[in-house]
């Protein structure tokens, strides 16, 4: 077994270390002989070498007491995308990460590394290799994007060498892997529906889905080359498996991996994507009625049938990223992790 070392610079937060992403980004941490606080609303695990704080990052005297000796922080906490709540979405990722960095720079924590997303320069338009130096999105599909765009803007923006305060932005794609409680079983759920048997439009379109051991060890170089001389200060960089695929051969290797039939019939993108708009709408105009969630929601059509991906030249070049595992090792841990999702159980 491999000795731990644990230098003090070695002391980090993890904002968000209860989710899906977070929790994968504290075992990493822990095995590099790093000491991590996890600091999140909720408290989903248990593991020795980590201290847990309870509170909502909203809060700076919360946040304050587990910054505490702490020299990196990873804020990954945001609420999901499905939630779509707009005055969550305000008060938790563009408040609340005001808060994150006020309170870092009262703790006198030297880097942030916050995971944003490649989606802010996505509108709904084709993007094939999409750089770092894309636009931001003039108009951001959903509330979640509209706030994750503001929310890296902040974080870059408060980079500041003259006051030994470094940031830099990882922006993923499509994560998934185990314990992920969004993709497989939403594509699952969908599935046991029966609503699994389209593909929206012709099929081909090309998109980047990133295994989350890959996204952690963008965060963790990222961290580690953070420094006062590095380039990569206040800046942003795509983190993907570097494997574009078919988003619909993605959706069937894991249909198929879990015993469900793939998807075969094809319906015209721009008709899924007017009725999807159509159903948002009245949704919202009948909220003070009915509440209900669609399935598809305009984001997600136009994230089943568009290209997006991005190029990882800049993460290559700055943080030596290589993808660890890559996607079809990556999809067979994904199945493999999932068995209570299989067909029939
Ligand atoms: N899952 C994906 O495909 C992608 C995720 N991202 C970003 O990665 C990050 C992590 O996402 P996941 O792990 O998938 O989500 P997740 O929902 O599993 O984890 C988010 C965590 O944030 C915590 N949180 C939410 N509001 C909070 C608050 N007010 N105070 C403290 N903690 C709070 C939640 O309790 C949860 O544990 C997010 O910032 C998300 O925007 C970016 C691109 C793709
Ligand atoms: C590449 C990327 C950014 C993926 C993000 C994850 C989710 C947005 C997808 C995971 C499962 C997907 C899914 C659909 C849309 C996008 C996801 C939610 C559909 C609702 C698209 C329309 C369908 O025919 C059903 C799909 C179920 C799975």
């Amino acid at each position: 077994m491999a000795t731990r070392v644990r230098p003090s610079s070695k002391r980090c937060a993890v904002i968000g270390g209860s989710g899906f992403l977070g929790r994968h980004l504290v075992e990493k941490l822990l095995d590099r002989g790093y000491s991590v606080s996890v600091f999140d609303i909720r408290q989903s695990y248990e593991l020795p070498g980590v201290t847990f704080h309870q509170g909502d990052l909203c809060n700076k005297q919360a946040l304050l007491l587990a910054l505490k000796d702490v020299s990196l922080v990873f804020h990954c906490a945001s609420p999901a995308p499905a939630s779509d709540d707009r005055a969550l979405f305000e008060r938790v990722n563009i408040q609340g990460t005001q808060t994150v960095i006020q309170a870092c720079i009262e703790a006198g924590v030297q880097k942030l590394v916050l995971t944003s997303s490649a989606s802010v320069v996505f509108e709904g338009a084709d993007i094939k290799n999409g750089r770092e130096d894309l636009p931001y999105a003039k108009n951001p599909i959903d509330y979640y994007t509209e706030t994750k765009i503001e929310q890296e803007k902040l974080v870059l923006k408060a980079c500041d060498k003259q006051k030994g305060f470094l940031t830099v932005a990882i922006r993923p794609h499509g994560i998934f892997g185990p314990r992920d409680p969004q993709l497989v079983p939403i594509l699952v759920d969908t599935a046991r529906r029966g609503k699994m048997k389209f593909i929206i439009g012709d099929g081909t379109n090309l998109v980047d889905f990133t295994f989350v051991e890959n996204v952690v060890h963008g965060h963790v170089l990222a961290a580690e080359h953070l420094k006062p001389d590095s380039p990569i200060c206040g800046k942003p960089y795509h983190i993907t498996n570097d494997e574009p695929v078919r988003f619909w051969d993605f959706m069937s290797d894991v249909l198929v991996g879990l015993g469900y039939a793939a998807p075969r019939y094809h319906l015209p993108y721009t008709l899924v994507y007017g009725l999807a708009l159509l159903l948002w709408l009245l949704s919202l105009i009948l909220r003070p009625l009915i509440s209900f969630k669609p399935t598809f929601t305009p984001m997600r059509v136009a994230l089943a049938g568009t290209h997006h991906y991005y190029s990882c030249k800049r993460a290559k070049e700055d943080l030596g990223y290589k993808p660890v595992v890559s996607l079809k090792e990556g999809i067979a841990r994904t199945v493999q992790s999932y068995p209570h999702l299989r067909h029939g159980a």
